[in-house]
């Protein structure tokens, strides 16, 4: 009989609730982080424009989204709602009607069927690397941009995987586990040191190339594969083939975005081709490796050890006994297999990477939200306008169009009877974005430029703002 888990939706504390919660570090990571050379700035940057008011400016930010980010929409003036999970579909489907920006991290599934639920949005903020978890085409043509986090946790992910190669090579989550249970082992029977091992890396991306410098730094060899040719760092080899990276490798680690390309990437005959006793990591997606294949490699004694962060499926809600074989149906057999290191997707679940994360898309979602930048955003044409003497009588004009010829005419027809200040447009497949500054604009005319702007047949979204 399946029981039904009734899920009520838990709000992030208020911002003072935060200090002193478990959550919060000062020391050493507070001296640590005010040192660290901001790529970014804490505001966002000030619009000269008058867009609207931004308490009208609903944001919803699930999956415990940094406190920095909160405070930092707070203090813009949004109305910002904060919970600590994913929302179960239905709840989700209620709060996304009309929210302008969401924030979401790895276990929100933005799809097609919920997205079109949502009438008012206009940014996707994704709280992390990875984007697989939503449907970036069909954003875009909403006229919805999505922005993520391209290497904040980088660092943070290629740290845990160097301390699961050691871990895994001296066997520590065993020796833990036994002395746990009063069991004394000091044995040191397939125990090694790491230095003089070759780890070959998949995918040499942001995580794999920090990876390949902490690995040399220990005394290891570094081989990898990519799709791209990339230029190594230090000592490291690119190797031509998938197959000669698993032949040399004593410790196998993935790096790769979930794509069609990497579903099943390293499945049995991968397994099969890799050396006798060595070792797999996965904290790139659940898809990327199949798990089966790796439960069977363990028991065969063909593989000493895996470290696996991601999951096919994962729990989308911090929660006891849900890591199970309903999950997941090898989960009994993997958890009982020695040498074996489970971690719930981690890899970038530091106060340092989640801090930069908060205000960097926070900002990305900001200047979206008051200037129209697009820039870095991963599904949008990148366009963004510099701002210079702004009067009240200006305007800004945001255009997201399909991208087919004589649509730019048309609207600089429309626009015919201003100074146009300054133009960017830019375009990406079917979707083309342009924005257009005109001077001299009364009150009249911003309605009579919305309607005819509207009213074309290309039109995807239009927003003024003056
Ligand atoms: N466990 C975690 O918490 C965590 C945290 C951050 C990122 N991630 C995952 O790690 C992935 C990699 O992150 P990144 O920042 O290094 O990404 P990245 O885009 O910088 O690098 C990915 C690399 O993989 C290569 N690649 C793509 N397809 C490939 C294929 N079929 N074979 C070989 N190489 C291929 C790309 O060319 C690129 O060099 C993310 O997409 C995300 O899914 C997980
Ligand atoms: O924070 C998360 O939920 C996911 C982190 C990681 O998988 C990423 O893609 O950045």
């Amino acid at each position: 009989m399946s029981t039904q888990i009734q899920y009520i939706p838990r709000m992030v504390p208020e911002i003072n609730d935060y200090f002193g919660t478990e959550d919060m570090s000062f020391s050493p990571t507070e001296s640590f982080m005010n040192a660290l050379p901001r790529r970014i700035s804490v505001q966002p940057l000030e619009s000269k424009t008058k867009p609207f008011s931004k308490g009208d400016i609903k944001i919803l930010l699930l999956e415990n989204i940094n406190h920095q980010a909160v405070i930092s929409f707070r203090e813009q003036g949004y109305q910002v709602e904060s919970y600590m999970d994913a929302l179960p579909e239905s709840v989700l489907l209620e709060k996304i009607r009309d929210v302008h920006a969401i924030g979401i991290r790895s276990k929100t599934v933005l799809s097609s069927s919920v997205l079109q639920h949502a009438k008012n949005l206009m940014v996707i903020g994704c709280y992390c690397i990875g984007t697989n978890q939503v449907d970036l085409e069909y954003a875009a043509n909403m006229g919805v941009a999505v922005f993520n986090s391209p290497f904040s946790n980088s660092r943070s992910v290629a740290e845990l995987a160097l301390a699961n190669i050691i871990s895994l090579a001296r066997q520590l989550p065993d020796k833990s586990l036994q002395l746990r249970g009063g069991n004394w082992n000091n044995s040191s029977r397939h125990c090694y040191e790491v230095r003089g091992k070759t780890v070959g890396i998949i995918g040499y991306g942001h995580i794999g190339s920090q990876l390949s410098i902490l690995a040399e730094a220990m005394g290891m060899s570094v081989i990898y594969y990519d799709i791209l040719n990339i230029m190594p760092i230090g000592k490291a080899k690119q190797v031509p083939t998938l197959d000669e990276l698993l032949r040399e490798s004593d410790f196998v680690t993935l790096h790769v975005p979930e794509t069609p390309d990497t579903k099943n990437l390293i499945s049995s005959p991968q397994i099969a081709a890799m050396k006798k006793g060595s070792y797999i990591l996965n904290t790139s997606r659940g898809s990327v490796l199949e798990t089966k294949a790796v439960v069977d490699g363990l028991k065969s004694g063909k593989l000493f050890g895996a470290a696996l962060d991601v999951f096919p499926n994962e729990p989308r809600f911090n929660r006891s006994n849900v890591f199970n074989d309903d999950l997941n149906k090898w989960t009994s057999e993997l958890i009982n297999l020695p040498n074996v290191i489970l971690t719930p997707h981690i890899g970038g679940a530091t106060m340092e990477a989640q801090s930069v994360t908060g205000l960097e898309v926070s900002e990305a979602i900001a200047n979206f939200i008051t200037q129209g930048s697009s820039l870095e955003s991963v599904n949008f044409p990148e366009v963004s306008l510099r701002q210079t003497n702004f009067d009240d009588n200006a305007l800004r004009i945001l255009f997201v169009h399909r991208n087919i010829p004589g649509v730019l005419r048309k609207v600089n027809d429309i626009l015919s009877r201003h100074n146009i200040e300054k133009q960017y447009s830019d375009s990406n497949g079917d979707i083309a974005y342009v924005i257009t500054d005109i001077s001299d604009v009364t009150q009249s005319d911003v309605h009579a430029i919305y309607n005819e702007l509207d009213k074309t047949s290309e039109r995807i979204t239009v927003r003024l703002i003056y």
